[in-house]
C-alpha cells in the first residue's frame, strides 16, 4: 500500500467546470478535462491566457466550486465534501484580499489566529511581510501592494500544508516581488506544497519546479522550466534593441536563409529557423545599419514566455 506522504498534495483528474452564462442560459466550459498533479513539497506554476480556467481551477481545489465531473483530492481530501477539514491545513491567498474593509491589519492578523490551533505570531508576519508601518491602518486605506502582502500573510498564519496563491505579486512593486519570492522559496524548504497562479513568466521560471500552462480549460503543455524551455528543434536567435527595428529590413537582410523574423514584445525580437555565425552577422550589420543597438542577443534560448506564447498562441484574449 502506498503512504499518504508519497501520495500528490494534489490531483485534478479529467476535471470539468460549466457555468450558466447570463439570461441566455449559454454554456461556458470554463475547464475542459483538466488533469495534473503537485507533488508534496513542490511549487506548482498554472499558467494561462485570461480566461484560461486557473481561478475556476484554484477555486475548485480549494473547495469554494464544485466540478461539474471529474475528480479533486488535496492532501487526500475532497474540498467538496470535506471542505473544513481541507481549509484547517491549507492556506489561501485570496485574489480580493479577504479582509473586512473596516479592519485593522494587526487586528485582522490577531483575529484569524484565533481560529487556527498553533498559529504562527502576528507580530513575526507583520515584520516577514513589512507591515508594521501599517499595522494600525485600515484594510481599505492600504496601498494593493499593501493588500496583498496582508493577503499572505492571512494565508500563511495557520501553518498550512499547502498553500494556493492566485496571482500572489499582482500589482506588488519590485521590492515586495522579491519579499514573496524569497517567502515561496523558504516555505518550499519547510515541505510546503505551494501552487500559485501567474502572468508572469519570470516568476513561474524562477519559482516553480512543475508549471502547468492551460488553454481553453485543458492543459496544452507542462514539465519543469528546464524542460519546457528545452524542447526546441530549430535554433533560433532572440534580440533585445535599445529602440524600435525595421522587421521588414532586417528580413530582406536575412533573406534566401531560411529564417522568419518576428517581434516577440516591445524591442525584444526573435529570428527563427536557424542560427549560425552569417545570420548573426547579418543580424548585427542591419541593426548597425539602421543604427539600432543590439541590447542582448542570444542563440536558441527559449524562455517560458516563448514557450507559452507558442502553445497559447499571440492573438488578444477577450
Ligand atoms: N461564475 C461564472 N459564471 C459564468 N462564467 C464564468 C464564471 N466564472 C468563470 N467563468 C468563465 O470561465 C472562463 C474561465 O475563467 P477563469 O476566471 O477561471 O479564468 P482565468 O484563467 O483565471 O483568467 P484570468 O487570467 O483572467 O484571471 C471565462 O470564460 C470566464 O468568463
Amino acid at each position: 500500500m502506498q503512504k499518504t506522504s508519497d501520495a500528490p498534495a494534489l490531483v485534478v483528474e479529467a476535471v470539468t467546470k460549466t457555468f450558466s452564462s447570463g439570461r441566455s442560459g449559454a454554456v461556458v466550459t470554463a475547464v475542459d478535462g483538466l488533469s495534473f498533479c503537485a507533488q508534496r513539497g513542490e511549487v506548482l506554476a498554472l499558467l494561462g491566457p485570461n480566461g484560461a480556467g486557473k481561478t475556476t481551477t484554484i477555486d475548485m481545489c480549494e473547495g469554494f466550486t464544485r466540478p461539474s465531473s471529474g475528480r479533486i483530492r488535496v492532501l487526500g481530501l475532497d474540498p467538496s465534501t470535506q471542505p473544513e477539514a481541507l481549509r484547517a491545513r491549507i492556506g489561501i491567498m485570496l485574489q480580493g484580499g479577504g479582509s473586512y474593509s473596516g479592519i485593522r491589519v494587526r487586528e485582522m492578523l490577531e483575529l484569524t489566529a484565533r481560529y487556527n490551533v498553533d498559529p504562527l505570531d502576528p507580530d513575526w508576519l507583520i515584520d516577514l511581510l513589512g507591515l508594521r508601518g501599517v499595522e494600525r491602518t485600515t484594510y481599505r486605506r492600504l496601498s494593493g501592494g499593501q493588500q496583498q502582502r496582508l493577503s499572505l500573510a492571512l494565508a500563511l498564519i495557520g501553518r498550512p500544508e499547502l498553500v494556493f496563491l492566485d496571482e500572489p505579486t499582482a500589482g506588488m512593486d519590485a521590492q515586495s516581488r522579491i519579499a514573496v519570492w524569497e517567502i515561496i522559496g523558504a516555505l518550499k524548504r519547510d515541505g510546503v506544497t505551494v501552487v500559485l497562479t501567474t502572468h508572469l513568466m519570470d516568476e513561474a521560471e524562477a519559482l516553480a519546479d512543475h508549471v502547468v500552462i492551460v488553454d481553453h480549460g485543458r492543459v496544452v503543455g507542462q514539465g519543469s522550466p528546464a524542460e519546457l524551455t528545452a524542447r526546441e528543434e530549430v535554433p533560433s536567435v532572440s534580440i533585445l534593441t535599445d529602440r524600435e527595428l525595421d522587421l521588414v529590413a532586417l528580413g530582406r537582410a536575412l533573406e534566401g536563409r531560411g529564417v522568419d523574423t518576428h517581434k516577440a514584445r516591445p524591442l525584444r525580437y526573435r529570428v527563427s529557423g536557424g542560427a549560425d555565425p552569417g545570420i548573426v552577422a547579418s543580424i548585427a550589420a542591419e541593426a548597425q545599419r539602421q543604427g539600432v543597438l543590439l541590447r542582448e542577443l542570444s542563440v536558441t534560448h527559449r524562455t517560458l514566455e516563448d514557450v507559452f506564447l507558442d502553445m497559447t498562441g499571440r492573438e488578444l484574449r477577450s
